[in-house]
């Protein structure tokens, strides 16, 4: 990627398009000054079809190829693909978003690290001090959860996430979903979460995505301890965005 911009302070815009949402971010040179996320095929952003917007340069990374085709002939427009992520070992399929995560994360906390991204799907992503990929795990998030039992059953309702932990033995249907879904994927969780800390003493365990909120607040509530060495960050893919914007 050339340097579009030589004076620290010039603004650029961040896009990364997510299964669920696009998550948007405005910087002033290294400065994160806005984050937002818009549906797809939502209401637009009104300020994108201003001038002004136009002329700023857009980096956009994508996990859905069929909406990169719309952005590609956006003014200004840098498509982030995987060669250009500084890590060793990316297998030819791995999501941009768990690549840029994982290198946001590594600069922001350190390596060995590893991303907990709660997402439409959640995945784990780890990597060492070499910054090689360590590899990782991908399942269905939240929502995809509860969304495929409603989907796929006659009598199972599409429930809402409780923001505080649930009952674990539930006496009603919605009760009863949201214990399986929420005390499943947080056993899964702590279980990749100890597997990494024997195997990397001393690595990093960074929570993001839409889900990330709800996920450590069931971690506090289950397991304190765990939940006192694991940071919450949503913009990890933006910093990884960054290093890439600024090393350039
Ligand atoms: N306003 C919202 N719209 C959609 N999902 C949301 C919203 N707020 C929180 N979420 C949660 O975020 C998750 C999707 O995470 P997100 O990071 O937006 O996904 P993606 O990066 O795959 O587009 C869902 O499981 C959902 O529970
Ligand atoms: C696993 C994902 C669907 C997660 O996407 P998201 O939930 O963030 O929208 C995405 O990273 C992806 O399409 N990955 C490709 C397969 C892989 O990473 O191995
Ligand atoms: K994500």
């Amino acid at each position: 990627m050339k340097r579009q911009h030589d004076k620290k302070q010039n603004p650029w815009l961040a896009l990364m398009i997510g299964n669920s949402r696009l998550h948007w971010a405005k910087f002033n040179g290294a400065k994160l000054v806005e984050a937002w996320d818009i549906e797809h095929f939502g209401a637009g952003d009104e300020r994108l079809a201003s001038g002004e917007w136009k002329k700023i340069p857009l980096y956009v990374a994508s996990v859905v190829p069929s909406e990169m085709i719309f952005w590609q002939n956006f003014p200004n427009v840098k498509i982030i693909n995987r060669d250009q992520i500084p890590l060793k070992g990316i297998y030819s399929s791995l999501g941009i978003d768990r690549a840029l995560a994982v290198l946001g994360a590594g600069a922001t906390s350190g390596w060995p690290i590893l991303v907990i991204d709660g997402g439409t799907a959640l995945t784990l992503t780890g990597a060492d001090e070499q910054r090689q990929l360590i590899g990782g795990a991908i399942f269905p998030g939240l929502k995809l959860q509860i969304k495929s039992l409603a989907q796929g059953t006659a009598a199972l309702p599409e429930i809402p996430l409780p923001s505080q932990l649930p009952p674990r033995w539930a006496l009603d249907t919605k009760s009863a979903i949201q214990s399986g879904i929420i005390y499943t994927v947080m056993a899964g969780i702590v279980n990749y979460m100890q597997a990494w800390w024997r195997e990397f003493p001393k690595g990093q365990i960074v929570l993001t995505g839409g889900d990330r909120t709800l996920l450590f607040s069931y971690l506090e509530s289950l397991f304190p301890d765990i939940a006192k060495k694991v940071k919450v960050d949503p913009h990890l893919i933006f910093w990884g965005i960054r290093d890439l914007v600024m090393s350039h």
